[in-house]
C-alpha cells in the first residue's frame, strides 16, 4: 500500500507532467484530479508539437517550391543567353555580308541601312543584358532568402528537440510516452511546483522563436558564405593530390569568381552593362564602318563576358544549393540522429531471443583510429582489400563520371541530345525501362530511365524523383544527368552503373563472398543513407535490385531508384504498390507513419540476406510473408549463421530488425557499430571465410527472376 506521502508526491508528479503538456488542462480540471490526467494532457502536448512540426514541414515545402522557381529562372536565363548568342550570330553575318560591299563602295544607302540596323540591334542587346542583370539580382535575393530560411530551420530543428519528442512519443505506449517525454524535455521530476515545468516548456518555445528571428535578422545582414564555396570549388576541380588549402591559389578563373560574393559579381555585371551602354552612345556619335567594326568586336567581348558572368552566377547558385544540408558533419549528424532515434532498448523483440542475446553483448563501437584518419582523407578508393587502403572509407571517396547537376526537365525530344540503345536494356521497373544511351555531345555512356506516365499525379511523382535527385550528391547514390518531359513520357538520364544488380554480381562464381565483403557493401549502403537522412530524405524502396555494383568484381556500390523517396514529413504514411513485400518494414505493411528507421529496417533485411542467402520473412505466400513482417517473426537460421557469421554481424542485424521504429539503429549508429571496426575485422579470420550465402542467393535470384517474369 502506498503511504499518504508517496500518494501526494505522485499526484504532484502527474499534475506536473500534465502541466508540461497542456498548461491549461489543470486550470480546467482543478489541480487535484488524478483522473484522466495520464492521457488527456499528453494528447494536447503532442498536438502542440504536431502543430509546430506541421508548420516546419510547411516551411520546408515552401522552400522546395522556391528552389524549383530558382531552377526555372536559371533555365530562362539560359534560354536568354541562347537568344543573345543568336543575336550575335546575326550581327556576325551582317558584318560578313555588308562590310565587304561597303568597302567596295556599293552605295551610301546600304551604309546608312547598316548603321541603323546595327544600332537597333545593339540597343536591344543592351536592354537584354540589363534584363539579365535584374534577373540575376532577383535570383540572388531569392537564394539568400532561401539560405536564411534553411539555416534557421536547420538550427531550430537541431536545437528544438521536437523531433525527438514526437518520434519517441509515437513509438512507445502512452504511459511510456509520458515518462520518456518528460525526461526528454529535461524536466526535474521531483520539483516542488508544477509552475516551473510549465515555464520551461514556454521558455523553450520562446527560445525557439527568438532564435528563429535572430537568425533571420543576422542572415539578412550577413553576406553569402564564400569560404565554403571555395572549398567545394577546389574539391571539384582538384585532380592531383594538391592539398585543399593550396587550392585557392591554383584555381584562378572560375574558382576565383566563385570565391567572389554574389553581390560583387552582380556589381561587376552591372558595370559591364554600363560599359555596353557607353559603347552604344559612342556608336551613335560615330558611324563610320571602321568604327562599327571596332565597336562590334568590343561589343562581342562584352556579351561573352556577360555570358560568362551568368554562367558563374548560375554555378554559384548551384553550389549554394548543394551546400544546403541540415547537418554536414558526421558529429552533427550523430546529434541529429540521436534526436530522432534514441538509444536502443536493452531487449530486442524477436522470436530468437536466445540467439540474439548471445550476439547482443556487442556494443556500438567508437570508430577505430584508422576510421578517424579516413575522415581526414576522404579521397581513398574503396578496394575492399587490405592493401594499404581503408576498408570502410568515409564520405565521397570516388567521383562520379560527372559532377553534380541540378536538372530541370527539358520539353524537347531526348533524341536531339542522346542516342538511346533499345537493344541494350539495363533493367525494367513498374513504369518503364532503363536502357543504355550515349550523350551526342560528349559520347559519354549513360542510363536512360524511360517512364510512361499519363496521369497528372504520376507526373508529379516523377518530378518529385527528379527534385530529390537534384538534392543528392554522394558517391553511393546514383547521379542525375539530364531529364526530358513529353506528353506521356519522362526520360531521366542518369549515371550508368555498369556492374549490374548487387545480387547478380555476388552470385558470380568467379568471386568468393566473405563476411568482410558483405560488411563493405553494407557500410556503403549506410553511408548513402546517412547522407540522404541528413538531407531529411527517405529512400523507402531499398531492396537488392536497387543496389548496383560499379563493376563486376569490385566492392563499390551505388543506391538507385528514388521513385518513392521523399522529404521526411512527421506524419506521412506510405502506401506501397509492390509485388515483393519481403523488404517492407512493418510500418509500411501496416500503413503507419514512415520515418528514417523505415530505411534502416530494409538495411537489416538486406544484410541478413547477403550473409545467409535467405530472406528472413519469406513465407509460403505473400500473405504469410506480410504476416511474418508485422509480427516481426524472424530468427537466425542455424545452418546459415552458426559458426559462420560473426556475433557482431548478428548483433548488427538484431538492432535493425526491431518492431519499434525508435529501437532501430540510425544510419550514423550503424556506421559506428562494432561490425565495422577494422581492428576486429583484422583479428577475426572468420570474416574472410567464404559464405554459404552465395549458393543460396543463386537460388533466390533465379526464383525472383521467375516470379518477376510471371504475368
Ligand atoms: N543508372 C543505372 N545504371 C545501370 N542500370 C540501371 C540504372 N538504373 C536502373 N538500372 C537498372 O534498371 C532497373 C530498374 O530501375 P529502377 O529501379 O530505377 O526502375 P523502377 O521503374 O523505379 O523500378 P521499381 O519498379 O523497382 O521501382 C534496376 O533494377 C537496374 O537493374
Amino acid at each position: 500500500m502506498s503511504s499518504p506521502y508517496t500518494r501526494k508526491k505522485s499526484v504532484k508528479l502527474v499534475n506536473t507532467m500534465a502541466k508540461v503538456f497542456d498548461a491549461k488542462a489543470l486550470h480546467i480540471q482543478g489541480t487535484h484530479g488524478l483522473q484522466g490526467i495520464g492521457h488527456h494532457p499528453t494528447v494536447h502536448g503532442v498536438s502542440r508539437v504536431d502543430v509546430k512540426l506541421d508548420s516546419l514541414s510547411h516551411k520546408v515545402d515552401k522552400m522546395m517550391e522556391m528552389q524549383d522557381r530558382v531552377c526555372q529562372r536559371l533555365n530562362n536565363i539560359g534560354q536568354n543567353v541562347k537568344n543573345l548568342d543568336q543575336e550575335v550570330e546575326v550581327l556576325k553575318n551582317i558584318n560578313k555580308k555588308v562590310l565587304p560591299r561597303m568597302c567596295r563602295g556599293e552605295g551610301q544607302q546600304s551604309m546608312i541601312q547598316f548603321h541603323d540596323d546595327i544600332t537597333v540591334r545593339l540597343r536591344s542587346l543592351c536592354q537584354e543584358s540589363e534584363n539579365q542583370g535584374n534577373k540575376i539580382e532577383a535570383m540572388e535575393n531569392m537564394m539568400s532568402n532561401l539560405q536564411v530560411i534553411l539555416s534557421s530551420l536547420e538550427e531550430n530543428l537541431k536545437e528544438s528537440k521536437i523531433d525527438e519528442f514526437t518520434i519517441c512519443g509515437h513509438s512507445s505506449t502512452k504511459d511510456e510516452k509520458v515518462q520518456d517525454d518528460v525526461k526528454k524535455i529535461k524536466i526535474k521530476t521531483m520539483s516542488e511546483s508544477g509552475q516551473e515545468h510549465d515555464m520551461q516548456v514556454e521558455e523553450k518555445q520562446e527560445h525557439f522563436e527568438k532564435k528563429w528571428n535572430e537568425k533571420c535578422i543576422l542572415k539578412e545582414r550577413t553576406p553569402n558564405k564564400p569560404k565554403d564555396d571555395t572549398v567545394v570549388a577546389c574539391k571539384e576541380t582538384e585532380t592531383s593530390s594538391v592539398p585543399i588549402q593550396n587550392c585557392t591559389n591554383k584555381n584562378v578563373g572560375v574558382s576565383e569568381i566563385l570565391q567572389e560574393e554574389p553581390k560583387k559579381s552582380k556589381k561587376r555585371f552591372t558595370k559591364q552593362c554600363h560599359q555596353l551602354q557607353e559603347s552604344i552612345k559612342t556608336t551613335n556619335q560615330d558611324s563610320t564602318p571602321d568604327r562599327h567594326a571596332q565597336d562590334y568586336g568590343t561589343y562581342s567581348k562584352h556579351i561573352d563576358a556577360n555570358k560568362k558572368r551568368i554562367k558563374d552566377v548560375e554555378q554559384n547558385v548551384k553550389k549554394d544549393d548543394e551546400t544546403f544540408t541540415p547537418s554536414e558533419s558526421d558529429e552533427g549528424m550523430s546529434d541529429q540522429q540521436s534526436l530522432i532515434q534514441p538509444e536502443l532498448p536493452t531487449t530486442v523483440k524477436t522470436q530468437s531471443e536466445n540467439t540474439i542475446s548471445s550476439a547482443a553483448n556487442s556494443t556500438l563501437c567508437v570508430p577505430s583510429k584508422q576510421q578517424k584518419e579516413v575522415k581526414a582523407n576522404d579521397k581513398d578508393i574503396c578496394t575492399g582489400r587490405k592493401d594499404g587502403n581503408h576498408l570502410y572509407p568515409n564520405g565521397n571517396f570516388y567521383p562520379s563520371t560527372f559532377s553534380h547537376r541540378v536538372v530541370t526537365p527539358k520539353m524537347e525530344d531526348v533524341l536531339m541530345y542522346y542516342v538511346l540503345k533499345p537493344d541494350d536494356i539495363l533493367g525494367g521497373g513498374r513504369f518503364g525501362q532503363v536502357q543504355k544511351c550515349v550523350d551526342k555531345d560528349t559520347e559519354q555512356i549513360l542510363a536512360a530511365k524511360i517512364i510512361k506516365v499519363k496521369e497528372a499525379k504520376a507526373k508529379d511523382e516523377v518530378r518529385n524523383e527528379i527534385s530529390i535527385m537534384n538534392h543528392l550528391k554522394h558517391s553511393n547514390l546514383v547521379q542525375l544527368y539530364d531529364a526530358f518531359e513529353s506528353k506521356n513520357e519522362f526520360v531521366l538520364i542518369m549515371e550508368y552503373v555498369q556492374g549490374g544488380e548487387l545480387f547478380d554480381c555476388i552470385v558470380n562464381e568467379d568471386r568468393g563472398l566473405t563476411e568482410l565483403d558483405v560488411s563493405i557493401f553494407v557500410w556503403q549502403i549506410c553511408q548513402g543513407l546517412q547522407y540522404m537522412h541528413q538531407q531529411y530524405i527517405l529512400h523507402l524502396n531499398l531492396k537488392p535490385e536497387n543496389i548496383l555494383c560499379l563493376d563486376k568484381k569490385g566492392n563499390r556500390i551505388k543506391i538507385i531508384d528514388f521513385g518513392l523517396a521523399r522529404r521526411y514529413k512527421p506524419h506521412e504514411k506510405l502506401k506501397v504498390h509492390c509485388g515483393m513485400p519481403e523488404f517492407l518494414a512493418p510500418e509500411v505493411v501496416n500503413y503507419d507513419n514512415v520515418t528514417f528507421s523505415t530505411d534502416m529496417w530494409s538495411v537489416g533485411v538486406i544484410t541478413y540476406m547477403l550473409l545467409s542467402g535467405l530472406s528472413p520473412f519469406m513465407g509460403e505466400n505473400e500473405n504469410e510473408t506480410l504476416n511474418n513482417i508485422v509480427k516481426v517473426r524472424w530468427h537466425f537460421e542455424h545452418e546459415a549463421f552458426e559458426n559462420i557469421v560473426s556475433n557482431e554481424a548478428k548483433n548488427f542485424i538484431s538492432r535493425l530488425l526491431v518492431e519499434q521504429k525508435s529501437g532501430r539503429m540510425s544510419a550514423s549508429q550503424c556506421l559506428r557499430h562494432e561490425w565495422f571496426c577494422e581492428e576486429l575485422a583484422d583479428q577475426e579470420g572468420q570474416r574472410n571465410v567464404h559464405l554459404k550465402s552465395q549458393t543460396m542467393l543463386q537460388n533466390y535470384v533465379v526464383q525472383h527472376r521467375w516470379n518477376a517474369n510471371e504475368p
